[in-house]
């Protein structure tokens, strides 16, 4: 006889991050998107599995997680309460062994970014995640420079993303995407022109403000080849519009969103349920400025996604 107990115990797969995008309208062009971070927990008779080694009670924590993407897909997300519902009652209803399911779900709230020119409404912003950063400096013999900037600002196109051309050698196997998901965590510094950073009584909240909203409509507008593309147009936006900011640094780590393979299950995914990577991910920089200003905004900052 054991001294010991096996006591509560249960198991699943956790934090499964599922992004599920719903197309509406006649064409299909409005989308609606859901963003869930879900984790399965289930419990039942499994003290074989725990004390003598035989699964035929163990449910794989892999079928868990193939479950929560399948039922994206089957039932769409109407809430993260109603998808826990589902999926909670699916696991205790289907499998014997199992008696208690308990599913926990972190929702990531996206709002829209409005393109008024346009019907198609397919770009996002994540709610209330962005700072605003600024760095002063001043000197006795170069005077005052100053690099405004955000971070943290994160955004999400459902569409009107490719890459696709590029370079395949012996350890490419990346398959070109003609139809993707774009989102990127933007971190962005803009340097002011002397004349700006000396003006007395400038209006350095309206000034933050106009930026911002060039480099959101810029990322929302683009019809985007690659991130970098996507990069030198937000910068170009500020440029255009902005006289008096005269180099902008973007720093843009590509969120992966890959598509989910539903078709072990019996199920077509037409674009419609991306498992969200958060790491690895491909991090894309750069510098543009006004022809014939010397940049200054440092390029060696750690950044994370
Ligand atoms: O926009 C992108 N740029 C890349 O350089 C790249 N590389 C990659 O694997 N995916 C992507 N996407």
């Amino acid at each position: 006889m054991s001294k010991h107990v096996l006591a509560q115990n249960q198991y699943g797969k956790a934090e499964n991050r599922i992004v599920k995008v719903t197309r509406k309208g006649n064409d299909g062009s409005w989308h609606e998107i859901r963003d869930l971070n879900v984790s399965v927990a289930l419990r039942g008779e499994f003290r074989d599995v725990h004390l003598t080694g035989d699964n035929a009670n163990c449910l794989p924590t892999d079928t868990t997680k193939n479950t929560v993407y399948a039922f994206g897909k089957e039932h769409g997300i109407a809430s993260p309460e109603a998808f826990g519902i589902l999926l909670a009652k699916h696991f205790v209803s289907s499998q014997d062994p199992i008696r208690e399911a308990q599913i926990r779900i972190e929702e990531f709230a996206w709002e829209r970014i409005p393109v008024p020119t346009r019907k198609e409404q397919h770009s996002f912003a994540l709610k209330g995640t962005e700072v605003r950063t600024a760095q002063v400096t001043y000197s006795e013999t170069t005077g005052l420079q100053v690099v405004s900037g955000l971070k943290d600002l994160t955004v999400m196109n459902s569409t009107n993303s490719e890459f696709h051309g590029f370079i395949k050698d012996r350890y490419t196997i990346l398959k070109e995407a003609y139809d993707r998901i774009l989102a990127t965590k933007v971190t962005a510094r803009w340097a002011h022109s002397a004349l700006a950073a000396d003006e007395a009584g400038y209006d350095w909240d309206q000034a933050y403000k106009k930026v911002r909203k060039n480099l959101l409509e810029a990322f929302a507008e683009t019809y985007s080849y690659s991130l970098q593309q996507t990069l030198n147009q937000m910068a170009e936006r500020v440029l255009d519009n902005c006289p008096k900011v005269n180099e902008v640094r973007l720093n843009l780590p590509n969120k992966h969103h890959f598509l989910v393979d539903l078709e072990p299950f019996g199920l077509k995914n037409d674009n419609e349920v991306y498992f969200a990577a958060d790491r690895m991910y491909g991090l894309i920089e750069g510098t543009i400025h006004r022809d014939g200003v010397q940049p200054v905004i440092a390029t060696s900052d750690w950044i994370v996604a």
